[in-house]
């Protein structure tokens, strides 16, 4: 998918939301457990709930793989389900992959090839051959982690020489393995007053910010530092909005919950001039 692609998408449903597809079995609704896949059926109902009023949806593979090989079946079906009734939306695996070169590259063939994802997050800590092999696929994205939403974000991130932020090393550094057509950032909704610095160094690129709704991050924040006018951003929100119900009536309460979301962001893509 292009950048003018995205952004298309994001005119014509005057949204930026990313549905985080964390969908852990153990909190599925009652019902769904006699399915013969729940996490699967679970996944249809809130994808065909949203789909109109979100622009992609970011399975975190941790909720998948951890139901073994089921999980991974699950996880292409749903792919596949998403790729044949909506081919408009962005798929993003939620994989924070990164390793030595040849093995980026068995990473990359997994999710860009095999299971015909849009992107992946990639890890950005073991430098540049091991990320470029994700950079291999025409019309596929790296998300790169730049600032993350997390406490342990201070651990290292914030780490400064000569002025100079690791995060923002990461920004800079990594704008010469790839530019804002393939290459994308995750900077969390909790650090959103950091998001005008960021744009500094990145002004074009899509960034990614999970965050909002479970972990209170602010999508106002996030919209007034971070938006460009391209929009330049795709906010998710998983547990906030897949997870607000857990009776027969989830899917309806999750639907609720993403066009609250929307029409913040049509009032905010509105009040900037992108729309
Ligand atoms: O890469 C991510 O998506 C990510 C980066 C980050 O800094 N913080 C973060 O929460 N995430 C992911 O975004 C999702 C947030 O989920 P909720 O907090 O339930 O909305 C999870 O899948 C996290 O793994």
């Amino acid at each position: 998918m292009t950048y003018n692609e995205l952004f298309e998408q994001v005119k014509k449903k005057k949204s930026f939301l990313c549905v985080g597809l964390d969908s852990d079995i153990k909190k599925l609704p009652q019902h769904l457990m006699g399915a013969e896949d729940p996490v699967y059926e679970f996944n249809k109902a809130i994808v065909d709930a949203t789909a109109d009023v979100a622009i992609a949806y970011k399975p975190n593979i941790a909720f998948y793989e951890s139901n073994g090989v089921s999980g991974w079946i699950t996880l292409e079906k749903t792919v596949k389900y998403i790729k044949s009734k909506y081919p408009e939306i962005f798929l993003i695996a939620d994989a924070k992959r990164g390793d030595i070169g040849n093995t980026s590259e068995m990473y990359a063939r997994a999710f860009l090839e095999t299971m015909e994802f849009d992107s992946i997050t990639v890890a950005p800590y073991m430098g540049e051959d091991s990320v470029t092999p994700f950079l291999k696929y025409e019309g596929k994205w790296v998300i790169l982690l730049a600032l993350t939403s997390n406490k342990g974000a201070f651990d290292f991130q914030f780490f400064e020489e000569n002025g100079v932020k690791l995060y923002e090393r990461v920004l800079r550094k990594s704008q010469e393995w790839g530019n804002d057509q393939n290459m994308m950032y995750v900077v969390g909704a909790t650090k959103a007053e950091m998001l005008s610095g960021i744009r500094e160094i990145v002004p074009n690129h899509f960034l990614l910010v999970p965050g909002v709704g479970a972990q209170g991050g602010s999508l106002e924040e996030v919209a007034k530092y971070g938006m460009n006018s391209h929009c330049g951003l795709i906010v998710n929100s998983s547990r906030g909005i897949i997870f607000a119900d857990k009776t027969e009536n989830f899917a309806v309460r999750a639907r609720e919950e993403a066009v609250k979301l929307q029409q913040q962001m049509a009032e905010l893509l509105a009040a900037k001039g992108v729309i």
